[in-house]
């Protein structure tokens, strides 16, 4: 399988060098040939099927022989050794549990995924890369973690200082070994300019092979749909349409969805729930593409002002507006709404539901108002306990700490304070 760029201007590439590049030459974002959809017989029999065979039947055709059938099977088992429970919390309102994983947010499988592929590629290569990525909270401590030890990968976070809740914090700047903390003043949007500006710097390119582990990178982007058709697994026997409401930041998860739809999985419609930064559901709107800068909310890992992977969206629905509005549908939420609705899931259903997963069900919610029908699922996609403040605060209600955080919290922050992108490109030219 080869994977293009979305800017149209730059060659080719197979899944190897697509991973290994993160983001084309001329900008764009790789995005797959073709997408051959699955036989029906899976979609029939996919409750009979262990979650890593059908992980291993999606994400194949994008991997091709870029990696041979027994190593990708053993990539798969060891990205997916935990659960993905969904969890019905009202009549025909779920949510699929995304945070069972070592960082307890949904990122740990592309990280974990996009780390082992890296891990296989670099065994054949003498050469170093450096993986660069920017995060509004929950990428970075899944990147941190998934990438710990690699051999032949140097990791460089880009953190958004202050913007980020103390556990998501610790997670990513208390690892040491092959991984360092930036800690930028300014929003994440700052740090993912400086990310994509890297990309294009000549004499950084001369001097080391950089890659992105956002979602931009397909390794990152592609394991994502494996969610969808767990919880396709899981539902399928209640025979209703379904729908999913995905809280979102940089697109990357929903439009993973997109990918499953297209694979054949049955999907009624997508949700793209936000908080207040609504570049997207104004597009919805309006049909103009307005970035615009973040503002930090309580639902921080979607603090974001111009998500990177909507171009994605869009070259799914060939760029054609009205196909887009009958697939997706967009809202954003403020604070005050959703900490309204953390407080209602945990009274009416006595569930804990974090600032994303809230703002999820209060899509589905708005959605359901006129599509009874459906069957609504919200993911969940980082433990309640990342943001230990907002939730004890908003429901008065003490969390218990699990031991993946527990072993975070008595280590020390190593962090490198910089403000501009030529503190960036010093920094990595000197490393
Ligand atoms: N929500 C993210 C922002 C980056 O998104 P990504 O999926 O492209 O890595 C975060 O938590 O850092």
């Amino acid at each position: 399988m080869n994977f293009y760029s979305l800017n149209n201007k730059a060659p080719n590439v197979s899944f190897k060098e697509a991973v290994i590049k993160g983001i084309a030459p001329d900008k764009g974002l790789y995005f797959p040939e073709s997408i051959t959809p699955l036989p029906k017989s899976f979609f029939e029999n996919i409750e009979k099927l262990s979650n890593e065979e059908i992980a291993f039947t999606a994400i194949q055709q994008f991997v091709s022989s870029d990696i041979p059938e027994n190593e990708l099977r053993k990539i798969i088992k060891n990205v997916l050794d935990f659960d993905f429970p969904v969890v019905e919390i009202e009549e025909n309102v779920a949510t699929l549990e995304l945070f069972h994983g070592p960082t307890m947010a949904f990122k740990d499988v592309g990280a974990r995924f996009m780390a082992q592929c890296l891990g296989y590629f670099s065994e054949s290569t003498s050469n170093e890369v450096t993986v660069l990525v920017a995060t509004s909270g929950d990428t970075g401590g899944a990147v941190a973690n998934g990438f710990l030890g690699v051999d032949g990968v140097k990791v460089v976070i880009l953190y958004p200082s202050g913007k980020v809740s103390d556990i998501q914090e610790r997670q990513l700047t208390t690892l040491g070994q092959n991984i360092t903390a930036l800690e930028v003043d300014g929003t994440f949007d700052d740090c993912q300019k400086m990310v994509k500006t890297a990309f294009l710097d000549d004499a950084l390119l001369q001097k080391m092979q950089l890659t992105s582990a956002n979602s931009i990178n397909v390794a990152r982007w592609l394991p994502q749909l494996f969610y969808f058709l767990f919880t396709y697994k899981q539902l399928k026997s209640k025979g209703k349409e379904l729908v999913f409401s995905v809280p979102s930041g940089n697109f990357g998860n929903i439009c993973a969805g997109m990918v499953a739809q297209r694979l054949g999985m049955p999907v009624k419609h997508f949700i793209a729930a936000t908080n207040v930064n609504d570049t997207v559901p104004e597009f919805m709107e309006t049909g103009e593409y307005k970035p615009k800068p973040s503002s930090a909310t309580i639902s921080n890992a979607m603090d974001v002002g111009d998500p990177s992977n909507f171009i994605r969206i869009r070259h799914l629905h060939n760029d054609d507006f009205e196909a887009l509005k009958a697939n997706l549908s967009s809202y954003p939420f403020t604070d005050e709404e959703t900490k309204k609705a953390m407080l209602h899931i945990y009274k009416t259903s006595d569930y804990i539901a974090d600032p994303h997963g809230a703002v999820g069900y209060l899509g589905i919610q708005k959605y359901r108002k006129d599509h009874p029908e459906t069957f609504g699922v919200f993911l969940e996609t980082a433990h309640p306990v990342k943001f230990l403040d907002v939730v004890e605060e908003t429901l008065g209600h003490t969390l218990e700490l699990p031991a993946q955080i527990k072993n975070v919290m008595g280590k020390e922050k190593t962090s490198i304070k910089i403000g501009k992108y030529e503190e960036l490109k010093s920094y990595l030219l000197k490393r």
